[in-house]
C-alpha cells in the first residue's frame, strides 16, 4: 500500500530550512503531497512576496515532492479529503494543535497520524533559515539601491 504523506506551509522565498521539513516528511511515506497556503490564508504574519503559483511551482519542482497543490480557500480540510494521506505532518514552529487536527479528522471520519518535523539549526555561520531573515537582509542590502545606481 502506497504510504502518503502531507506537508504544509507558506514556503514564500524557498530556503534549507524548508527542505530539511519536505525531506523530515518524505521520509515518513512513499508520497509527499504539499499544501501551499493561499496568500488570503496567511494571517498570522506578513503576507507572502511571491504569488500563490509561484510558491505552489517552486515546491512542486523539489525532489522529495510527489506533487505540490494550492490549498483550498475557505476549507483546509478539503485537500486533505482529496489526497487521504496516511500521516500529516506539521512543521517544528508551525503555531497549529496537534490534538485540534486529530479532532477534526476524525470529526470527518479521515482516519490519520499527524506529527511533527524536527528543526534544522544553521549549518554554518549566516546560513538563513528563515523568510523573514530573507527578506530583512535583502533590505539591509539592497533597500538603499535605487539611490546608489
Ligand atoms: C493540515 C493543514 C492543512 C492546511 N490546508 C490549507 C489549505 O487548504 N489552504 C490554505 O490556504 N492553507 C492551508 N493550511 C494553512 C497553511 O498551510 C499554514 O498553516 C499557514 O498559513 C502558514 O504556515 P507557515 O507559517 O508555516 O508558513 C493548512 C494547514 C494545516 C496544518
Ligand atoms: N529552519 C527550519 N527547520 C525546519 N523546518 C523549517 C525551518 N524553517 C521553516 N521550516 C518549516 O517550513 C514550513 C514552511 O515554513 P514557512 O513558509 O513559514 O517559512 P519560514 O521561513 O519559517 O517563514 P517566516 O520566516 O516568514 O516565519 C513550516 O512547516 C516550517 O516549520
Amino acid at each position: 500500500m502506497t504510504r502518503r504523506v502531507i506537508a504544509q506551509g507558506t514556503f514564500d522565498i524557498l530556503h534549507p530550512g524548508h527542505v530539511h521539513y519536505l525531506r523530515d516528511a518524505a521520509a515518513l511515506g512513499d508520497e509527499l503531497h504539499v499544501i501551499v497556503a493561499r496568500r488570503e490564508n496567511v494571517t498570522h504574519k506578513r503576507k507572502p512576496v511571491l504569488p500563490d503559483r509561484q510558491r505552489r511551482d517552486m515546491v512542486d519542482a523539489l525532489s522529495m515532492v510527489t506533487e505540490a497543490h494550492l490549498g483550498h480557500r475557505e476549507d483546509i480540510f478539503v485537500p486533505i479529503e482529496r489526497i487521504r494521506p496516511d500521516v500529516i505532518v506539521l512543521g517544528h514552529d508551525q503555531h497549529h494543535d496537534a490534538d485540534g487536527i486529530r479532532e477534526a479528522l476524525a470529526g470527518r471520519g479521515i482516519d490519520c497520524e499527524v506529527t511533527r518535523a524536527s528543526a534544522r539549526e544553521p549549518g554554518y555561520e549566516d546560513e538563513l533559515l528563515s523568510t523573514g531573515r530573507i527578506i530583512d537582509r535583502v533590505l539591509e542590502e539592497r533597500g538603499d539601491a535605487a539611490s546608489e545606481n
